[in-house]
């Protein structure tokens, strides 16, 4: 059996602070092979962030053990990018220059860089923008220049933490669609933290399901759509395709969102 690229082994995780203690993650098994999209859905204050945080070597489980290619997470690891809801371009460098920022710090030969950012920049269609600041691009070009800067430190897997929330309705879904088609044709595999139930279901290959707090894994949903064949539809057709509905149906019901 091939050694999964992510492993959450009987992870718990509780947070200490002067007001007490709080257990935040319970009981967290799971684990994701290379390539794989998954999804984490759960309540406001579930765990999600602080799940991410511990695979990102932000912090240490309480209890367990999170690995990576079989190997215990210590620490913060190039091979782990971020996007998150703040795309956190810097307005005062242009978008190249907010492209090689990763290589720039870990002091790579800025030419090199530069070409790979440049390459990046024109597959994500900003090819145009190399040398325009932050502030003259739409909200959805922002993001896809913050997917480069991340991409361009190349590395294998990437935390997705609400990363289209601040966008327009319409512009989310394009850009979801559009980076969902990047990450699986770069076979990079893919964590996505959203309270977004229909995104969820249409970008990942599996749907993980938390509970309230503390967080515990209520439930794993493998998605596919054999409607659409053996390829798998983009996120934008997945969103149409017959089984969709069954899938958000379930997940609604888990998700236990009625008011108390
Ligand atoms: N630094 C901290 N100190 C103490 N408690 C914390 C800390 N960070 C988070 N928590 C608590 O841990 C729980 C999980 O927080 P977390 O941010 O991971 O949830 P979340 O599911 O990402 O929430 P949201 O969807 O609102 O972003 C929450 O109840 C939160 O109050």
């Amino acid at each position: 059996m091939t050694t999964p690229k992510i492993e959450f082994r009987n992870v718990n995780l509780r947070y200490f602070t002067e007001k007490g203690e709080t257990l935040a993650l319970k009981d967290i098994n799971f684990s994701v092979q290379q390539g794989e999209f998954v999804s984490i859905v759960g309540q406001s204050g579930c765990g999600k962030s602080t799940l991410l945080s511990l695979l990102s070597g932000l912090m240490r489980p309480t209890e367990g053990e999170v690995l990576i290619d079989g190997v215990p997470v210590s620490g913060p690891s190039p091979q782990v990018g971020f996007m998150l809801q703040q795309d956190s371009l810097f307005e005062w460098r242009s978008i190249i220059e907010n492209t090689v920022l990763g290589p720039e710090i870990r002091s790579e030969a800025k030419d090199k860089a530069h070409r790979r950012a440049t390459d990046l920049l024109t597959r994500y269609g900003l090819g145009e923008f190399l040398h325009s600041r932050p502030s003259e691009l739409s909200g959805g070009m922002r993001q896809r220049a913050a997917l480069a800067r991340t991409m361009c430190l190349q590395p294998d897997i990437l935390l997705l933490d609400e990363p289209f929330s601040a966008l327009d309705f319409q512009t989310r879904l394009s850009i979801a669609d559009e980076i969902d088609d990047i990450i699986r044709t770069e076979n990079k595999t893919a964590i996505l933290v959203t309270h977004d139930i229909p995104e969820a279901i249409a970008m990942a290959d599996r749907v993980i399901v938390l509970s309230r707090r503390p967080g515990r894994i209520r439930s794993i949903h493998p998605i596919s759509f054999p409607s659409h064949g053996d390829n798998r539809p983009g996120s934008f057709d997945a969103r149409e395709a017959e089984e969709f509905p069954a899938y958000f149906n379930t997940v609604w019901e888990e998700l236990d969102v009625h008011v108390e």
